[in-house]
């Protein structure tokens, strides 16, 4: 049964969906970069699917452009939500976001394809404030985090479809992340076959800037 299934995630340990260098990178990062596996229920997974679905099916996939972060990917920026959707963006919000933070006001879809994948890069720091919050639907990923400075230091987390990963603080702007292409999808000896995945990013906005201020991000972050 898919609830009893998602009850159990809970009591599985932080090393199930986290893997790192060493004891000191995982416990430096323990509140920056957490996976709460099973965040949706099947039922919102579906509710989101079914919503974004038509809206992603208009667009190409994008390959190619060889500065490019992300390839093999379509995406959108979604605004406009049913009320079951924005019941659990609701809860992103509450579970991801203090008070104090102030979210762009349009969410961030991305559908990468099977062979699809997303290169190391540090979000901008112009656009997005300190909170980027990803919801992870259709394909298990693997998520990888290196320091910018020590490359030596990593982590990488086991993103399931209906799992909701935070990154904050030091995850977000002193390592870079990536989501790991299908021929390199392993978590530690475990191959993580990559199918179609879309990601639903919710972003805070940089400190100091309002949102309705001039200035908006554009789509890419
Ligand atoms: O797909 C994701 O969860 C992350 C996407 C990402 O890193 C980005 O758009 O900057
Ligand atoms: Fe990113
Ligand atoms: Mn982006």
């Amino acid at each position: 049964m898919a609830a009893s299934g998602r009850l159990a995630l809970g009591t599985l340990p932080r090393s199930s969906w986290v893997r790192g260098s060493g004891p000191a990178v995982l416990s430096r990062l323990r509140d920056a970069a957490l996976v709460r596996p099973g965040f949706l229920s099947t039922a919102e997974e579906e509710t989101l699917s079914r919503e974004l679905e038509p809206e992603l099916r208009r667009r190409r996939y994008e390959y190619d452009h060889w500065d490019a972060a992300i390839h093999g990917f379509r995406e959108t920026e979604k605004s406009r939500w049913s009320e079951a959707s924005r019941a659990i963006l609701q809860r992103v919000q509450a579970a991801a976001f203090s008070p104090g933070q102030t979210l762009l006001s349009s969410v961030h879809v991305l559908d990468l394809e099977p062979r699809g994948y997303i290169k190391p890069h540090v979000d901008s720091i112009k656009f997005c404030g300190a909170t980027i919050a990803g919801l992870s639907l259709l394909s298990p990923s693997v998520m990888r985090l290196v320091h910018t400075q020590e490359p030596g230091e990593w982590l990488e987390l086991l993103l399931e479809p209906g799992s909701l990963y935070i990154l904050r603080g030091s995850a977000r702007y002193d390592f870079s992340h990536e989501i790991l292409r299908d021929e390199e999808s392993f978590f530690g000896g475990r191959r993580v076959p990559r199918g179609r995945r879309i990601s639903v990013i919710c972003r805070s906005l940089p400190e100091g800037m309002g949102p309705g201020e001039p200035g908006q991000p554009p789509p890419a972050c």
